[in-house]
């Protein structure tokens, strides 16, 4: 397919599948909303959700089409790797790397404080006790009874964040614009729901739930959830065993590394091997960039040079 086809491509499936989806739609209106400029954020995705209310007059239809025509256009990617490989600290590299990169980290604050999250989202019912569980110290501390309620709320944090519509920054560049994110609503669940499955934190019953609403709602979002690539930062778990060390978060001062192993195989098993049942059709054959994550870039100029040709020549391919 040629370069100019596939923007065009891309534009046509989210259009569809926004005349589509009107039920997802109202679903999404009640149940997400930002905690930055609530309301411009809902109009700005009303727009995209659902052009027809919005086509009464030319001048709009034609500014609808202009956005949705810029929404299609920015590539959307996640960076993927076990714990403390260094995800974040690459992100921030390509952040700054002075493109129209666009880096969402992983809301890792909101599964540390999770009244704190939702009461941003809607208005906090009052409640005699201000409580604010750390649902990622739950889950480490007792996995058999969190680790369910933690991939809920993770992914659903993951979902409405691949929702969110690009900054306004990339829909006006002419050049390419890409909206990245830190793992995904697919690492939710083939990277760390499964491990959990696997290591018996969350039981057959709460497995076929969780299958069953992740791609029910993979299903209803269609190509506004899906990705056109994935970075995998890949390094042995040792090292990322030793970074995580190094970082000393409170919440995983009790991993060991054979937990890291398994979310190693987890990855190799996606990722490189390919041997994970995928579900969804334009997961099947990602294009996938890996990196070596255990070369040390952060004060190496020309390493963090090399590593963003990589990524640049990766997404002209795309
Ligand atoms: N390439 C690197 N070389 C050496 N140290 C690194 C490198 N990348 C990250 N680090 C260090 O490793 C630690 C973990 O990095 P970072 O927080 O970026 O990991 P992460 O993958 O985002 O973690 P998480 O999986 O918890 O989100 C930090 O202390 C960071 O400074
Ligand atoms: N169980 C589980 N499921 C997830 O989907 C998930 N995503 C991230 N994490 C853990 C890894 C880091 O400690 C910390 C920050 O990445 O959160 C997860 N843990």
């Amino acid at each position: 397919m040629s370069a100019h086809c596939a923007p065009f491509k891309r534009m046509l499936k989210r259009i569809t599948s926004d005349l589509k989806l009107c039920v997802p739609c109202s679903w999404l209106h009640c149940t997400v909303g930002f905690s930055h400029g609530r309301v411009s954020v809902n109009t700005q995705l009303e727009r995209v959700m659902e052009p027809r209310r919005f086509l009464q007059h030319s001048s709009q239809r034609h500014s609808t089409n202009q956005t949705m025509d810029a929404i299609a256009r920015v590539k959307r990617l996640s960076i993927e790797g076990n714990i403390a490989v260094g995800k974040s600290t690459f992100a921030r590299l390509l952040s700054n790397a002075g493109r129209n990169w666009e880096v969402t980290p992983e809301p890792v604050s909101k599964w540390q404080n999770v009244e704190e999250a939702i009461s941003q989202i809607r208005q906090p019912v009052p409640s005699p006790q201000q409580t604010a569980s750390n649902l990622l110290q739950m889950m480490y501390q007792d996995p058999k009874r969190w680790s369910y309620t933690f991939q809920t709320f993770s992914c659903m944090s993951r979902m409405r964040t691949q929702l969110q519509p690009p900054p306004v920054r990339l829909l006006q560049t002419r050049d390419v614009a890409v909206q990245m994110y830190e793992r995904s609503i697919y690492s939710d669940r083939y990277i760390f729901a499964q491990n959990m499955f696997e290591l018996g934190g969350i039981n057959s019953t709460e497995w076929a739930v969780y299958q069953d609403w992740h791609s029910f709602l993979v299903e209803q979002f269609g190509p506004k959830v899906q990705l056109e690539g994935i970075i995998y930062l890949r390094a042995p778990p040792q090292t990322c065993m030793e970074r995580l060390t190094r970082r000393g978060r409170e919440e995983e001062k009790g991993i060991q590394l054979d937990y890291l192993e398994t979310l190693h195989k987890q990855h190799e098993n996606w990722l490189i091997n390919k041997s994970t049942k995928v579900h969804f059709e334009h997961l099947k054959n990602i294009p996938v960039l890996v990196l070596d994550g255990s070369l040390e870039f952060e004060s190496d100029s020309e390493m963090q040079t090399k590593f963003i040709t990589e990524v640049t020549n990766f997404l002209q391919e795309l």
